[in-house]
């Protein structure tokens, strides 16, 4: 079967930085997958380079079987929407505007959003549970609201795989739980979830597969069982073994494996 994303033989360098280099993966359609590794690792880039924000220096990724570089902007933002860490907005944009302009790759030049598009935008904020700060201006907005905002502008994209950078930054822990309800519902509405996650105790029971980014550019691919291991979660994050700042009864041992 044709894997939903693939990246193949991806690297990528910021002008003094190699960030990643030989990276292959493939994410099939209808799964979860949680992206996780330590700070500066390269999990944005790689997110980035998902969404077709920034194109590989040497590789190439697909979509469906074909280049993500030969869809055009409209094909592109209804296959794959990018939900970034920072949005920045520079005017006084009302939450409303935010998320209208998930349908932009819809809409044609000569004509405004149509029935179709503000049902979109309607189910996106409530799906996000944003639909109480529509009229709100987003610049001041608290991080949790922002980061909920965010995600309905990429639900209102209705794409078919999600990337989303750090989702639950900034949500305290309900609105984690209500993050983690709403990637169970679009996942059974059959879209594909790829999300960086620094929460790793929310990765085992909501997620299909786990892509480990570690040092040396080497990238582990497996069920959370086979990845949460400690001896992988030591190698990757650099800490003793005595130090584990989470449940140990969520980590995988040699043992219960
Ligand atoms: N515009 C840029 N110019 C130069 N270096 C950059 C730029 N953007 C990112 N980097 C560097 O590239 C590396 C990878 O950054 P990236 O944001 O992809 O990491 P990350 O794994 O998402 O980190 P974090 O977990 O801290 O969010 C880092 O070392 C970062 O400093």
């Amino acid at each position: 079967m044709t894997p939903l994303l693939e990246l193949h033989t991806i690297a990528f360098a910021h002008p003094a930085r190699e960030v990643l280099r030989n990276i292959s993966l493939a994410i099939e359609e209808g799964t979860a997958t949680a992206l996780i590794g330590p700070n500066g690792i390269g999990k944005t880039t790689l997110l980035r380079l998902a969404s077709g924000a920034i194109t590989p220096a040497h590789g190439e990724v697909f979509f469906n079987g074909k280049p993500l570089r030969d869809l055009d902007r409209r094909q592109r933002a209804q296959s794959v929407a990018l939900v970034p860490q920072r949005l920045e907005v520079p005017f006084r944009f009302t939450v409303q505007q935010i998320v209208e302009q998930g349908r932009t790759p819809y809409v044609g030049y000569l004509r405004g959003l149509l029935r179709e598009d503000r049902l979109a935008v309607d189910r996106a904020l409530d799906l996000a549970h944003v639909t109480s700060l529509r009229h709100r201006i987003f610049n001041e907005l608290s991080g949790g609201e922002r980061q909920r905002v965010k995600i309905a502008l990429g639900l209102a994209q209705q794409p078919k795989l999600l990337l989303l950078d750090e989702p639950t930054q900034n949500l305290d822990i309900g609105r984690q739980v209500e993050l983690i309800d709403l990637l169970h519902l679009l996942r059974s509405e059959g879209i594909t979830i790829f999300a960086s996650i620094h929460d790793l105790h929310l990765v085992p029971n909501n997620f299909s597969t786990v892509l480990l980014l570690g040092p040396d550019h080497r990238l582990l691919e497996g069920s959370p069982a086979d990845i949460m291991t400690s001896e992988h979660l030591q190698w990757a994050f650099d800490y003793p073994a005595s130090r584990h700042l989470f449940l140990p009864e969520l980590l995988v041992t040699k043992e219960t494996r």
